[in-house]
């Protein structure tokens, strides 16, 4: 019973398959694509894939780019799946106001990093902790779960590629080289890069400081995302970066639902 999960964010489309929807197991194969090439997914990284028997995805780039996927999956006899965010899954509470709205790649990564905070804790003979859930993509998200799996809210900023380029088209004088992160920036290239990376990581920083006076536990800190190796130098707090966070988010709702 192989598994294909997919990630598509919007800027690139990510994919996994699995031998079989098992926590725990590393994929068969993987790949990445920049969304420009999705309509080429079935003549390149997809043609000489074995069949999926099943899939399960999650996506944020909006219904056009889903239905292009899907005209790429056409070659196989796999019914499409996208996740929606739910009130509640796989040990997961959700605490958004609406919780269909909150973004499917969020409530999918907060599903995988509960699970890595049961393991953790089993693993330890400890109680699970709180956890703080970074994904450095496009935008950036900083979303909390307590010890119990209650996701409990989270942060919306723009990535780093946003940031620039709202600068750049908002100003005469910000059309610079891309610079080096620097304590304190002495040229323009420096100081926009600095800005953008100490954003993000002021942001991480703080969230981390308010889950831990919430919960009376310090965090387990997971990243993911493109840009996570930006972030990863100005993190003042412990962290771990976990590349296939989302597939294992999609692997575990995949297993939670077929039990
Ligand atoms: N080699 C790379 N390929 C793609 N994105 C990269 C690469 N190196 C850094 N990035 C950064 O990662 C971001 C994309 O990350 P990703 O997690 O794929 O985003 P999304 O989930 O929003 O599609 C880009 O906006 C870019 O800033
Ligand atoms: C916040 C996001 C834009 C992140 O997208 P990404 O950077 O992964 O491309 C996405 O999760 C989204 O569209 N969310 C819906 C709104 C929400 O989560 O509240
Ligand atoms: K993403």
């Amino acid at each position: 019973m192989s598994f294909l999960a997919i990630d598509i964010g919007n800027t690139r489309l990510k994919w996994a398959l699995f031998a079989q929807p098992c926590p725990g197991q590393p994929p068969v194969r993987h790949g990445a694509v920049f969304l420009e090439t999705i309509d080429e997914l079935a003549e390149t990284e997809w043609a000489t894939l074995p069949p999926p028997d099943r899939m399960l995805g999650c996506v944020v780039a909006g219904e056009a780019v889903r239905r292009r996927v899907e005209e790429q999956m056409d070659m196989w006899d796999v019914p499409p799946r996208w996740v929606v965010s739910r009130a509640a899954e796989a040990g997961v509470v959700n605490g958004y106001d609406h919780p269909s709205r909150l973004g499917a790649d969020r409530w999918v990564a907060l599903v995988g990093a509960r699970a890595r905070v049961l393991a953790e804790a089993a693993a330890a003979g400890h109680a699970p902790r709180p956890a703080l859930v970074v994904m450095v993509g496009t935008a950036v998200t900083v979303d909390a779960l307590d010890a119990d799996g209650h996701f409990l809210g989270g942060l919306i900023l723009p990535g780093f590629g946003l940031m620039l380029r709202a600068l750049e088209m908002g100003t005469a004088g910000l059309k610079v080289p891309t610079g080096e992160t620097t304590e304190f920036p002495t040229n323009t290239s420096d100081a926009l890069m600095s800005g953008g990376v100490f954003a993000i990581a002021g942001a991480v920083e703080r969230q981390h400081k308010r889950l831990a006076a919430r919960s009376g536990q310090v965090p387990k800190v997971l990243i993911a995302g493109g840009a996570a190796v930006k972030l990863a130098p100005a993190l003042d707090v412990e962290f771990e970066i976990v590349d296939s966070l989302l597939f294992e988010g999609l692997v575990g709702m995949e297993a939670a639902r077929a039990a």
